[in-house]
């Protein structure tokens, strides 16, 4: 399987510390990933490598079928390439429906004029239809957003993400504050998901996590410490050392 991203040898440092330390890493067209790692092992800043918001010192970002390199790319340029990130904090907008917040992430010409003359077709409604599907929503579709519980809102925002068909999506702890009923039914979105893209999941929850089912990546300082199953590397003895604090 040829990779979708390829990271290799990739180094950061802030003020001489190095957050990110010869990071090798890569995923497949469609495939879910899971990474964990203690606080401070670097998650947050791999994910904002991958999506130009931080620009390393040394190494390589390599995308698509092409091999292009994502190092030299703007932020919104990265994200146009098919890089969506799902950040803690949903970024909904709370007066509108569902089906309108759904309605406006479509992947559309977005320069002003296109959204100003924007009239959803069929096929729009369809895809808002099929989307509402996806995240569970469909019997809120018509409710505003502001009234949705946290779970909800959080479904929504990945059905926003979904609506720009990203190639790679990259979901920062989806799981957190959920009840354990939503965190199930986020863990069925995700994979889903998988299943026609990358999907890379950052997340501290070993329940959630094992029930995403995938390979692993476990970053330590910056680098990859261990990866394959959970089963794999929960019984690595590094891993049990740095993580789960034995
Ligand atoms: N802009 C920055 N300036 C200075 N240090 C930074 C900056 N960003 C991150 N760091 C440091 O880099 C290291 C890695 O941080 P990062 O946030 O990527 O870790 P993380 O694995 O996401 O942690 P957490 O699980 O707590 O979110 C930390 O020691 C952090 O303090």
């Amino acid at each position: 399987m040829s990779a979708l991203l390829e990271v290799s040898g990739v180094s950061v440092s802030f003020d001489g510390f190095k957050a990110i330390n010869n990071l090798t890493f890569q995923i497949g067209a469609a495939e879910m990933r899971a990474v964990i790692g203690p606080n401070g092992a670097g998650k947050t800043t791999f994910m904002d490598i991958i999506t130009g918001k931080t620009k390393p010192d040394e190494g390589h970002v390599l995308w698509g079928e092409k091999s292009i390199s994502l190092l030299s790319m703007s932020e919104s340029r990265i994200a146009q390439e098919g890089i969506g990130r799902k950040f803690q904090r949903p970024t909904i907008f709370e007066d509108q429906t569902v089906a309108d917040n759904l309605m406006l992430a479509l992947k559309k010409n977005r320069s002003p004029l296109a959204v100003l003359r924007f009239r959803p077709r069929e096929e729009d409604h369809a895809k808002v239809a099929d989307l509402a599907e996806q995240i569970g929503l469909t019997a809120a579709l018509h409710r505003k957003s502001g009234e949705l519980s946290h779970g909800q809102k959080q479904w929504l925002e990945l059905g926003m993400l979904l609506a720009q068909d990203p190639r790679l999506l990259l979901v920062d702890e989806p799981a957190a504050g959920m009840t354990p009923a939503e965190r199930e039914h986020t863990t069925e979105i995700l994979v889903e998901a998988a299943k026609t893209r990358a999907v890379v999941v950052v997340e501290h929850d070993m329940e959630f996590v094992r029930r995403l089912n995938c390979k692993v990546t476990v970053l330590h300082e910056g680098s990859v410490l261990a990866e394959g199953s959970l089963d794999h590397v929960t019984a690595n003895e590094k891993v049990i050392e740095v993580y789960l604090g034995r």
